[in-house]
């Protein structure tokens, strides 16, 4: 089974303006919420492309219940943690001319509450997938992933890790299958911008070396490159279109990786179905769908 964990879901409050216009009161052209956070949207994009899946993590209040609610609607399971206290967080993502996000710390999770969320990735084992993606709340301790990791050590799970710095690189050394750092992501871990292909590369390539099996860098409307655990490196350009929202782009693109690979176990193809996927969504209002998706594979 595929699992994925989200530490902090998110409603995404998506609001359009013509400009936004800083102290004083502004006036949408159009708003929408939208159910949110990396591995959610992972989950909904892995039930669009057809692979069933379980959505992990921590809810509380009822914009969690929203959240699990709109996922059920949509046919993922879910096995969340319900928190005692605190509301799972609203984002907010403005499209005014450019786009501006507010993201929130999101609620408080125990020592309690984490426990037993490893008590849940305990059971996983052989054949299991987990995708690990995005921030945790500042309330959690700073290696959390890197525990989960080490306790999966050597059942063959196939672990994919969308996050930034520390959370990131602490992992490497558990070998994780699959990590999705964006071109801005991988220069802060070393303290650089990267502009050229050569660059992106070499900087990959340091984190194969720190152990992870594949290196997918993406790289918005640049599209990606990725470095696989047999020494091929492929780079895909971005599909054309018009962008109407890219958030949740990285998202769907891990999503079609996984989809792709446990499809074929070919890792050209899983990079241009995570590559199809995540221009889909960019080109689309909301997360995107199967047909969308197809339709950008079959125009290569
Ligand atoms: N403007 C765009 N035009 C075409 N394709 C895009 C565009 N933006 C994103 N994509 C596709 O989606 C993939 C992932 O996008 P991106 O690099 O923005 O991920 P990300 O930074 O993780 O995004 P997010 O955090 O919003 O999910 C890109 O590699 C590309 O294939
Ligand atoms: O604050 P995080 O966890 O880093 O990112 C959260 C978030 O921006 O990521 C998704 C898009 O990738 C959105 O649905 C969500 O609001």
């Amino acid at each position: 089974m595929i699992y994925t964990v989200t530490f902090n879901p998110a409603l995404d409050y998506v609001v359009r303006m013509d400009a936004l216009a800083l102290g004083q009161v502004n006036r949408t052209v159009s708003e929408d919420v939208q159910l949110g956070g990396k591995g959610i949207n992972v989950s909904w994009v892995l039930r669009e492309l057809g692979h069933e899946n379980v959505a992990l993590g921590f809810v509380a209040g009822f914009t969690g219940k929203a959240i699990e609610d709109g996922l059920a609607a949509k046919g993922v399971a879910t096995d969340f943690i319900h928190l005692p206290a605190g509301l799972t967080r609203i984002n907010v993502k403005l499209k005014a001319g450019e786009e501006t996000e507010i993201n929130g710390k999101g609620p408080d999770i125990s020592a309690e509450a984490l426990e037993e969320l490893f008590h849940k990735l305990d059971a996983l084992g052989e054949g299991d997938v987990l995708v690990l993606a995005g921030s945790i709340p500042a309330s959690m301790p700073s290696d959390v992933y890197e525990s989960i990791l080490a306790r999966l050590e050597g059942k063959n799970v196939l672990c994919a890790v969308d996050a930034t710095r520390d959370l990131l690189v602490n992992v490497l050394k558990y070998k994780p299958f699959l990590i999705k750092p964006n071109n801005h992501e991988l220069g802060e871990i070393f303290g650089r911008v990267l502009t050229t292909d050569e660059e992106i590369r070499e900087c990959a390539e340091k984190l194969q070396q720190q152990g992870a099996r594949n290196v997918l860098v993406s790289m918005a409307g640049d599209g990606a490159m990725l470095l696989d655990e047999n020494g091929g490196c492929h780079r895909l350009a971005a599909y054309k279109g018009k962008v109407k929202n890219s958030v949740g782009a990285g998202d769907s693109m891990v999503a079609g990786f996984l989809a792709g690979y446990l499809d074929s176990g070919d890792y050209a193809h899983a990079l241009r179905v995570g590559s199809a996927a995540g221009s889909a969504t960019a080109f689309s209002d909301v997360l995107a769908t199967r047909s969308e998706i197809e339709a950008l594979l079959n125009q290569a």
